[in-house]
This record gives C-alpha cells, structure tokens and sequence, in this order.
C-alpha cells in the first residue's frame, strides 16, 4: 500500500526521536526520563470525562492532576535543577492540567526551552481545536512530537463525550460543536503532519460511548499519524457512571485499530506535572524547590 512505504520513508526521518522517546518508544520507559511542565490551566473545550485537579494536597496519578500551575519564568530554575539530578531527561511536555495551545504560557515556556535547553525533544499534547492556527508557530518552535486527542470523528458520537467548545469568541454546544473539533483536528492534524511534526492519536475508551467506532478514527488517520494510544476511560464528572472498559475489550480494540495505525500499550495515564521515568510510579516533584507556588 502506498500509505504504507510512505509511512516507512517519513518514519526514517524521524528515527532518532522515535528512538529517545518514551511515549514512541515502550522499551524506553525504564531509561529515558520525560518531565511535564504544567503551564496551561485552561481549556476550550468541556469533555465529560474531564475533572481537572489542581491542589497542593492532590495526590491523584491521572491526566488533568497537578499539584501547582508553574509560570514560564519558573521554568529555567526548575529544569536546570532537573537536568542536574537526572541525566536521563531528554524528553519535556506540556500535557495540561488543560489545553496547552489555549493558553499563551505554553508558547512562553517552548521559547525558553528552545533558547535554553535546546537538546530537550519538545512535545505537546492538545484537543486539537487550535491546531490549525497554532501547527506552524509550533513548528517554527521546534516542537517534534503532538499529541492529539481525537475521541470520535463523528459529530453524533463526539456530541455524547464533549459538551461544548468555546471557539472565536463564542460557545457551541452539542452537534454543531463537535463538528467544528472534529473539522479542525482532521485539518490541524494534516497540517502539522505536512510541517514535518510526529503526530499522536490519543483515544479514550468509552465502551458505552465509542467502542465500536474506535476503528474509523485509526483508518481515518492511516497516513498522517505516526501511532495511535487508546486510553481507558477514568470514570469521572459526568461519566462517572459509566463503566471502564475490561482488559479484553482495550486489547481487541487495539488489534482492530493495529491494521491501519501502530499501537501504544504503555501510557500511564500520567499527570500533568509528572516527572521522571515513565516506569516510575510516584513523582519527586515535591521536592523540587522552583516549582512555583
Ligand atoms: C488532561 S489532557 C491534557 C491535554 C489536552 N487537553 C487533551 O485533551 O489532549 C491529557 C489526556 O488525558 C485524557 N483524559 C483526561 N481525563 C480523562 C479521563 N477521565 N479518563 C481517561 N482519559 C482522560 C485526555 O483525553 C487527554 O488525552
Ligand atoms: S480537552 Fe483535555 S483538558 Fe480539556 S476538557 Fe478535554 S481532556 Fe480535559
Ligand atoms: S501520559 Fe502516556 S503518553 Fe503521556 S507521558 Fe505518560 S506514558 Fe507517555
């Protein structure tokens, strides 16, 4: 298939950071370190799922969960104090604890990692909404790897997981809503793809919601992602009445979705202050004297 030794051609490109990154790379959790700097609190968009925690007490391992928002001039300190206790860092994120391209800080703090610590792969995790307007500042930032979450690509299921978007100025709720996501995730994905970025697929999986249809949304990215991370459902907010799925459901959910996308089996599911290795299931961040408060 055409898609396919394209793929392989544009994959050889990127060789050496799908090598040191450990969310590319599952063999590399136990040895290369990553860190999360959680500078952007807002979001855009309201999914069901979502309950962001920031507190000083919070000792949640999830996605959405830090313990303080950092501000871009406390990040030089804190990754300088990083950098010096573990030399396997190679990887810094900004994972929330809500959209990274809603909040201007995000943009502040890639420019100091840029000018700073230039050896550190940058990557982000965003919805999407913004991609299509942010793909190439993010490119120009250097940024090598986004994460996009991409939860269904079809209005009438997305509507059931995201409630609203805020959008130039103004909400839309429901269907009308949904759609312009999902419009501008597929052009924001193809853009940032075109700009030579490695684009992710995250995909919660919620049985009762987007089991079945989990398929479309890897055959839909064949050939602009590079790997498709299918997440379980943390029942939370408004779903917290809905059920996880069973092993045996995310194991032959992603076996359906393997024939067009590569899956990722490892994610952690980590906050958005985490640091560390990925294998490592507690944070030494509170140690860390810069973290701002
Ligand atoms: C907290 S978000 C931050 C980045 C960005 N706002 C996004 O949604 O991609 C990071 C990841 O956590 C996932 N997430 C948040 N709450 C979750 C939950 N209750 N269950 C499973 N995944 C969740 C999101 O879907 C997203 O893939
Ligand atoms: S886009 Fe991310 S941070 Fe925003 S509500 Fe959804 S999961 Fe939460
Ligand atoms: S949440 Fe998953 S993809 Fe993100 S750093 Fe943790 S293991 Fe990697």
């Amino acid at each position: 298939m055409g898609g396919k030794s394209s793929k392989k051609i544009s994959m050889s490109k990127f060789a050496h950071i799908l090598k040191v990154h450990p969310c590319y790379n599952e063999k590399l959790h136990d040895k290369v370190g990553r860190v999360h700097l959680p500078v952007a609190p807002k979001c855009n968009i309201a999914c069901k799922f979502c309950r962001r925690s920031i507190d000083k007490e919070c000792c949640e391992e999830r996605p959405g969960v830090a313990k303080r928002i950092m501000k871009p001039e406390d990040v030089e300190d804190y990754l300088q104090e990083l950098t010096k206790k573990m030399s396997n860092l190679k990887v810094v994120g900004i994972a929330g604890p809500g959209d990274s391209l809603f909040n201007k800080e995000t943009f502040e703090t890639l420019e100091i990692i840029g000018e700073k610590f230039p050896d550190l792969i940058k990557c982000i995790s965003t919805n999407g909404l913004l991609l299509p307007k942010y793909a190439k500042k993010l490119s120009d930032l250097e940024v090598k790897t986004v994460t996009v979450t991409v939860n269904a690509i079809d209005p009438k299921i997305l509507k059931n997981i995201v409630e609203w978007i805020y959008y130039d100025g103004k909400i839309y709720r429901g269907e009308e809503g949904a759609s312009i996501l999902i419009k501008n995730q597929m052009e924001g994905i193809k853009k940032a793809h075109d700009l030579g970025l490695i684009v992710k697929i995250n995909t919660v999986l919620i049985p009762e919601i987007n089991m079945d249809h989990i398929v479309d949304i890897a055959r839909t990215f064949k050939d602009i992602a590079y790997l498709q991370n299918i997440i379980p459902l943390i029942p939370l907010y408004k779903m917290e009445n809905l059920r996880p799925p069973t092993c045996e459901e995310i194991k032959s959910i992603r076996e359906k979705c393997e024939r067009y996308l590569p899956q990722f089996r490892a994610c952690q599911q980590c906050r958005s202050d985490a640091v560390g290795l990925i294998s490592e299931k507690r944070l030494n961040i509170f140690d860390l004297k810069h973290f701002s408060h």
